[in-house]
């Protein structure tokens, strides 16, 4: 069988935090933050876990369809900042549903996690699986170092996702999934200290995100270009590139000469949520009616960032 895109839902933290808050809090300005990056505000967790956020999303999703929670199969969720490193964020949200049926787990890809996680959904529909949850979850605001103004302004809390079912029309046309663990250390987080006795600490890596944002910007450029030059199609309809920056969009999008009103949008209400951004942005152009579901448009998801991570699916709606 091959999956259908059934339904999307969100769910942001209410504490929308503006760039003139943070200029307040540090050394930065509205000015600085929405030239260089496109992001005026953020949501940020005031006592929420991202299970929280995936489960609100969870919830949304079954009250949008039909379906039961113990119709589900499967649950995955792609995060960096689980609550935990066991129990799954998946398995919680499994066990706050009461999905009884469902097995679960979290995929760890970063700001390609959704797309990583969506991918392997498509496999297990295509195998056999009936339906399917896929959500991309984050509350980046606990590992932020918020003394750190080159990152305390670009990141956001939220959760997203889409019910995936079983269906005889083909939805999923193409896709390419990268990696490169040789540039690993241009984006790390949550480095977990060994506190064994027997241990000789030697790493310098902390807890806290850390970014080389000049890296990352010249792989955004050079890679993520490469790969969507390998998928990008004519008739695309609409590309949702993971929220980072929206100079890079705007980048990339003259280098692979795809007119920039291809490119949807949302940075500038979430900041960049990672493993959420696409889910985010695919469920509000649902909402204003940009995406139509049914209607056929094809539309391509990129995602990139730590790891390296990065990928493409093409796929219509
Ligand atoms: O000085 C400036 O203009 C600064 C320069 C540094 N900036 C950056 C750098 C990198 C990213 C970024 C992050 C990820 C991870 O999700 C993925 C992809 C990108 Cl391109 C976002 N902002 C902000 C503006």
């Amino acid at each position: 069988a091959e999956e259908k895109a059934l339904l999307k839902a969100r769910y942001v933290p209410e504490n929308k935090v503006s760039n003139q808050l943070l200029s307040t809090m540090m050394d930065t300005s509205d000015e600085w933050i929405s030239s260089r990056t496109g992001i005026r505000a953020r949501n940020i967790v005031t006592d929420e876990n991202t299970s929280d956020l995936c489960t609100k999303v969870a919830e949304k999703l079954l009250k949008k369809s039909a379906k039961k929670a113990s119709d589900l199969d499967f649950i995955i969720v792609a995060t960096m900042t689980p609550d935990y490193g066991t129990p799954s964020v998946a398995c919680l949200v499994q066990g706050n549903i009461s999905a009884t049926k469902a097995f679960a787990f979290d995929i760890s890809a970063a700001c390609s996690g959704f797309v990583y996680a969506l991918s392997v959904a498509e496999k297990l529909i295509r195998t056999g699986k009936k339906l399917g949850m896929v959500i991309g979850g984050e509350t980046l605001s606990k590992v932020i170092d918020w003394d750190d103004r080159t990152t305390a302004v670009l990141f956001g809390d939220g959760a997203a996702g889409i019910l995936l079912e079983a269906s005889d029309e083909q939805h999923f046309f193409n896709e390419k999934l990268q990696a490169d663990g040789q540039r690993a250390k241009s984006l790390t987080s949550g480095y977990v200290k060994n506190q064994s006795p027997f241990y000789k600490e030697t790493s310098d890596s902390s807890g806290y995100l850390q970014m080389n944002g000049r890296d990352i910007y010249d792989f955004s450029l050079k890679d993520v270009t490469k790969n969507l030059s390998d998928i990008v199609e004519d008739d695309v309809d609409y590309l949702l590139l993971h929220q980072a920056n929206k100079r890079i969009i705007e980048k990339i999008s003259k280098k692979i000469n795809v007119p920039r009103e291809k490119f949807l949008t949302n940075m500038e209400q979430n900041g960049n949520t990672s493993a959420a951004s696409i889910p985010l942005l695919l469920d509000e152009s649902v909402e204003n009616g940009v995406l139509k579901l049914g209607s056929n448009q094809k539309i391509v998801l990129t995602g990139y960032g730590g790891g390296l991570t990065w990928g493409s699916i093409l796929l219509t709606l």
